[in-house]
C-alpha cells in the first residue's frame, strides 16, 4: 500500500491517537482535527513589467481556546490549503509544548520570491496583508516569518497594517528588524532552540558535542544558523545541502565560508562542483541527523537507510508517519518539529509581550528565558514518552494538544 504522504491526514491520525490516551472522546477530535477558520485569497500585484498576475493565499486559524492563534507566513510555489491546515494544527501543539497562551494559526502564499524582484515581492506582501486584514490582529492571529518571508517582509506586512488600522502596531507581526520593534534573537532562535533539543538529546544518549558529526538539511535561517552554533561548540558539521544540492566533506565543513556565500534563500551549494544529492546526503554515516528544510524527506523509502543515531527535526513534517515508526523500532531518537523547531514561536512570543510592554529585553534576557522554556519542555516530552512507553511525536502531541483541549473544554466549545 503506498504511503499516506498527506501532512494532514497523518496529523490527525496522530492527534486522535494523542486525545485517545488523554481520556478525550470523539467530540474533542472532532472540533481539533481541523482548524476552526480557514480564509483563502487571491492577490493582484502589479508585475515589473506592467502585467497584473493573481495570486492565491491561505490564513488558517486552528484553536483560539487558548489565546490569539500565531504562526509563520510562508511564500512558496508549492504551498497549498492543506498544508497551511496541518501547519496551524502544528502550531497549536508547538505553543502548548512550550506554553505560550496562544492557539495555532498559520499562512502562505503560492508565489516563487527567488524568481520576483524586490518591488514585486513588497507589492505581494502588501497585498496578502490586506486581503487578510480583516481576519487577523494583535489580539487576533498574529503572523510571522516562515519558509521564503524573512524580517524585511515581516516589515512591510507591520507597515501596510499599520496604515489600514491608523496607527503603529508592531504587536500585528513578529520576526520585524530590531528598529521596528523585532526582538533580541528572533533571526536565530529558531536554531538556538534546535541547538538546545539537541544538546538535551545528546545527554540522554551519552553522546558528547564535541566532535560529534553533524548533516543538516536546508541552510536557510533554521539551517544556518544552526550549523554556526553547532560548529561553535565543538562539533563537526560534515554535510549541508540547500533547494539546489548537498555538501560533504568527513572532516567539517568551513561553516564560516559557507555562511559568507549563502544567498538571502540559503543557497550555496550552486558555488561549488563536487555536490551530492539531497538523498545521499540523508543516508550519510554520522551522530545527528538534522531535516531543516521542507515536509516529507525521511519516508519509508530511505528511512531504512538513515545512519545517525537522534535525529532532530528543525524543519516542519519533515518525516513520515511510517518512517516514524520505523527509526523507532530501529532504536534511533526522534525529537519531532513540534518540540524541536519551537524555538522560532518562542521568541517572537516575547517580541509580542515586549511590543505590548514597550520595554525591551537584552539579548541575554532573551537567550535565558528560551532556554528555560526549551529545556523544560524537552523534559516534559522525553519523562511522557518513557513513562508511558510511547514514541516522542505521540509524546509531544499529547503535551501539545492537552492545553487547548482543556481550554475548549472550560469555555464550553466541547
Ligand atoms: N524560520 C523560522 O522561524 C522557523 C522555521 N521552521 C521550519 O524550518 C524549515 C526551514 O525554514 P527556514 O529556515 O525559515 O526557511 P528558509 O527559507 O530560510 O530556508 C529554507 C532552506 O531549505 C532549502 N530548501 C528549499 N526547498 C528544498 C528542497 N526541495 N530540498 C532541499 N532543500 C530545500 C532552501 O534552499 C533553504 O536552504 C521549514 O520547515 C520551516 O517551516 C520552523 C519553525 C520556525
Ligand atoms: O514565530 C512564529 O510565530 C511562528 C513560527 C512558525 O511558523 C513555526 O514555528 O512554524
Amino acid at each position: 500500500m503506498a504511503e499516506n504522504l498527506n501532512l494532514f491526514t497523518s496529523t490527525q491520525e496522530v492527534i486522535r491517537e494523542a486525545l485517545n490516551k488523554l481520556g478525550y472522546d470523539e467530540s474533542m477530535y472532532d472540533l481539533l482535527k481541523e482548524p476552526l477558520r480557514m480564509l483563502n485569497v487571491r492577490i493582484p500585484v502589479k508585475m515589473d513589467d506592467g502585467t497584473t498576475k493573481v495570486f492565491t493565499g491561505f490564513r488558517a486559524q486552528h484553536n483560539d481556546a487558548v489565546g490569539p492563534t500565531k504562526g509563520g507566513v510562508r511564500f512558496h510555489p508549492m504551498v497549498s490549503e492543506e498544508e497551511v491546515k496541518a501547519l496551524s494544527m502544528w502550531m497549536t501543539l508547538k505553543c502548548g509544548i512550550v506554553d505560550l497562551p496562544y492557539g495555532g494559526g498559520k499562512g502562505g502564499v503560492i508565489c516563487d520570491p527567488r524568481q520576483m524582484s524586490m518591488g514585486e515581492v513588497e507589492r505581494l506582501s502588501r497585498g496578502y496583508v490586506r486581503s487578510i486584514s480583516q481576519f487577523v490582529g494583535p489580539t487576533k492571529d498574529i503572523p510571522a516569518p516562515d519558509v521564503f518571508t524573512n524580517a524585511q517582509i515581516m516589515a512591510w506586512m507591520m507597515d501596510e497594517y499599520s496604515r489600514i488600522d491608523e496607527f503603529n502596531s508592531p504587536g500585528f507581526i513578529t520576526g520585524k528588524p530590531i528598529v521596528l520593534g523585532g526582538s533580541q534573537g528572533r533571526d536565530r532562535a529558531t536554531a538556538e532552540g534546535v541547538t538546545i533539543v539537541i544538546q538535551e538529546a545528546a545527554k540522554k544518549r551519552g553522546l558528547n558535542i564535541e566532535g560529534a558529526r553533524i548533516v543538516i538539511q536546508g541552510f536557510g535561517n533554521a539551517g544556518s544558523f544552526l550549523a554556526k552554533f553547532l560548529h561553535d561548540l565543538g562539533a563537526k558539521v560534515i554535510g549541508i545541502s540547500d533547494a539546489h544540492g548537498a555538501l560533504h566533506d568527513p572532516e567539517g565543513l568551513d561553516i564560516d565560508y559557507l555562511l559568507d556565500r549563502r544567498d538571502s534563500f540559503g543557497t550555496v551549494t550552486n558555488l561549488f562542483e563536487n555536490t551530492i544529492s539531497n538523498r545521499e546526503l540523508l543516508e550519510l554515516e554520522c551522530d545527528i541527523l538534522v531535516p531543516a528544510a521542507i515536509e516529507n524527506q525521511i519516508t519509508a523509502d530511505n528511512a531504512y537507510d538513515i545512519k545517525a543515531s537522534i535525529v532532530v527535526e528543525a524543519a516542519n513534517g519533515p518525516t513520515t508517519a511510517e518512517a516514524t515508526k520505523i527509526l523507532a523500532e530501529r532504536g534511533i531518537l526522534l525529537v519531532p518539529d513540534v518540540l524541536a523547531s519551537a524555538g522560532g514561536v518562542t521568541v517572537s512570543y516575547f517580541e509580542w509581550v515586549q511590543n505590548n510592554q514597550g520595554y525591551y529585553w537584552t539579548e541575554e534576557e532573551v537567550r535565558e528565558k528560551l532556554y528555560r522554556k526549551m529545556v523544560d519542555a524537552f523534559e516534559n516530552v522525553y519523562t511522557t514518552a518513557t513513562t508511558r512507553n510511547i514514541n516522542m511525536r505521540l509524546a509531544a502531541y499529547m503535551v501539545g494538544v492537552r492545553r487547548t483541549a482543556e481550554a475548549s473544554r472550560f469555555r464550553g466549545w466541547v
